[in-house]
């Protein structure tokens, strides 16, 4: 637990640093509210001794008085201090919130494909929510209950030290155990996330599919799959909910015994005439008041132990770091204007120490030049465009622009010189102007709605109720594949890059649209260097070279023009048998 809070405070004090002077101020609540708190008992002990050796009214009437003024005073702090201790909490976590945000997005794409968006939806917002309940709740909690624990044991030490003595022992006595058993539930709760985030996961991913689910008929193999996860999250649940109530019920028979032990002493020193009837009623409220604050510790231990899971697996999360590493090098994103060369040179990779998708793969493309790359599904085109944008590193070989190895070069300058269209094209639940721009706000409407019209998507974009302030939903139901597909070369020609890696997309669209992509890449390519992963022989009919593959490696290389005029070429013969779609 030591090492867990140390851990936790260094972590907690970087979120927690720019609002120090909100702290403090809350510290200040935190101290008059625990200070109200043990005052009140007093003044009601001097009330009942003022009663038995029959003071005046008045004296009495005053004593009730401020008994109510420092009653209604302690609420009030209160209140101020639960809305300052959310406030505090909301403010730390959100940053924190916004720093895992950023940490996942630094992540390799391979850390994406063995978690799922409903597991990393729960560690950025589940895990987040509960380190500020935690904050907000738990931390608060046990530093007000122990301050006002040592409190009431200073008062009582003040009346007799005796009583004080044992019961400042009594309660070091209940702490040691509670903060004992406090990890024991740990493992349960650990366990309990988990499931839950597995279950959140499975969800997610079945609801994004639901076109296909419905259409292959799937929902009853899909239910059948849900109700272990549910069952599995139940059963975790209830294992950590378990041991917390027994943890819970142990703290309980402490305190009950701890209460007995003071009104005995305290019946017994009355009897002896050492104690007034005043100091009695105020060892009893005492006595309650400490069952309080050992009761909401271990309330909150629940709490304590999911945040504590929740913690750990933040920390792991926040540990991963991307194998891909940022280089330093500027020269990309500083070149002169103009289209660079790409070449790759005896690359091989392969995806998680599988089988290899590219192998000793050597090549270039001049600047200006499109490289129309062609293969049959699986034979790494793909592969070989994720590549050149870095979203992986070759394991052997190296590619580079303009001669200068990617791997050096700033990640973040590198990927703002290429344009990299993919097959599947990803709309926002934003606005049309978000989406077209992708959140750029430094792109004029004037130069967007320039690049709508050149690109084909005028008409789309009068038929839009709200123009360029019309919200998308994130299925991209507004747009047809091929409108899709125009926003995404809009994208990229907004963008300016000077190459562009394009992966077709193999949807079928009807002619008339087809016309007009083919007259958005017109506008798109020009004086561009382009790698053009095609699927179709229409679209490598404006390739300066070709590049085919098979099962990763390179099959056939040359220019389009000797390729299309040597007869025994594989792309000869794909142009003979005029099969439009390319399986090379
Ligand atoms: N993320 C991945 N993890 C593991 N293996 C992968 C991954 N992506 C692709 N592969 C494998 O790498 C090989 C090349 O895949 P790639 O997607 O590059 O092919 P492709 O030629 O683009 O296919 P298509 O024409 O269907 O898009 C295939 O065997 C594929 O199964």
């Amino acid at each position: 637990m030591n090492t867990f809070l140390s851990t936790y405070w260094s972590f907690c004090w970087i979120y927690l640093r720019p609002y120090r002077w909100k702290a403090l101020f809350l510290l200040l609540l935190l101290l008059s509210s625990i200070g109200l708190q043990i005052l009140n008992p007093l003044i009601l002990r001097w009330f009942i001794d003022d009663v038995s050796t029959y003071q005046p009214f008045s004296l009495l009437l005053h004593t009730a008085l401020l008994f109510v003024v420092i009653a209604l005073g302690e609420q009030v702090v209160s209140m101020l201090e639960n809305y300052q201790a959310a406030d505090l909490a909301w403010l730390t976590t959100n940053e924190l919130r916004t720093d895992v945000m950023r940490h996942c997005l630094s992540l390799d794409l391979d850390f994406y494909q063995a978690h799922t968006p409903g597991e990393m939806i729960e560690r950025i917002d589940g895990d987040v929510n509960l380190l500020s309940q935690f904050f907000s709740r738990f931390l608060m909690a046990v530093i007000a209950n122990v301050l006002f624990l040592l409190g009431i044991v200073a008062v009582i030490w003040v009346i007799d030290w005796r009583i004080g003595l044992s019961l400042g022992l009594y309660m070091l006595f209940v702490l040691f155990i509670l903060v004992r058993m406090g990890p024991l539930a740990i493992p349960f709760w650990t366990a309990s996330r988990q499931a839950s985030a597995d279950l959140f996961g499975f969800l997610e991913e079945r609801l994004s599919g639901t076109e296909e689910v419905r259409a292959f008929g799937s929902a009853s193999y899909l239910l059948s799959r849900l109700f272990p996860l549910i069952q599995r999250s139940l059963h975790a649940e209830r294992r950590g909910t378990l041991v917390s109530v027994l943890l819970w019920g142990t703290s309980s028979l402490l305190f009950t015994l701890g209460t007995a032990m003071i009104l005995g002493v305290g019946a017994g020193l009355f009897r002896a005439g050492v104690l007034t009837l005043g100091v009695v009623f105020l060892l009893f409220t005492y006595a309650q008041q400490v069952a309080q604050p050992l009761m909401e510790i271990t309330r909150h231990l629940g709490s304590f132990q999911q945040a504590a899971a929740g913690m750990n697996r933040l920390f792991t999360l926040l540990r991963t770091q991307p194998t891909l590493t940022d280089g330093s090098g500027t020269q990309l994103a500083t070149r002169r204007p103009g289209a660079p060369a790409v070449e790759f040179r005896d690359v091989s990779f392969s995806y998680m120490g599988g089988e290899p998708a590219l192998q000793n793969l050597s090549f270039t493309v001049a600047p200006g030049q499109v490289l129309g790359v062609l293969g049959q599904t699986g034979s790494g085109k793909t592969t070989l465009a994720k590549l050149v944008f870095r979203l992986y590193d070759p394991q052997h070989g190296c590619i580079s622009i303009d001669g200068v190895d990617i791997r050096n070069e700033r990640l973040a300058g590198l990927r703002a010189s290429i344009g990299f269209v993919t097959q599947q094209v990803q709309i926002f639940h934003a606005t049309v102007r978000e989406n077209a721009t992708m959140f750029d706000s430094s792109i004029t409407d004037t130069a967007l709605l320039a690049a709508l019209r050149d690109l084909g998507l005028w008409e789309w974009y009068q038929r839009l109720p709200d123009g360029l302030d019309t919200m998308l939903t994130a299925a991209g139901d507004a747009l047809s594949a091929g409108e899709a597909q125009l926003l995404a070369l809009t994208r990229i020609f907004l963008s300016q890059p000077s190459l562009i890696v394009l992966d077709e997309a193999t949807a079928r669209v009807d002619p008339a649209t087809e016309g007009l992509i083919e007259r958005a890449l017109d506008r798109l390519l020009h004086d561009r260097t382009v790698i053009l992963i095609a699927h179709r022989l229409s679209t490598v009919r404006r390739a300066d070279m070709l590049l085919v593959l098979q099962n990763g490696r390179m099959r056939e290389y040359g220019t389009r023009a000797s390729l299309e005029s040597n007869p025994q070429s594989h792309f000869a013969h794909l142009l003979r048998t005029n099969d439009e779609e390319v399986h090379a």
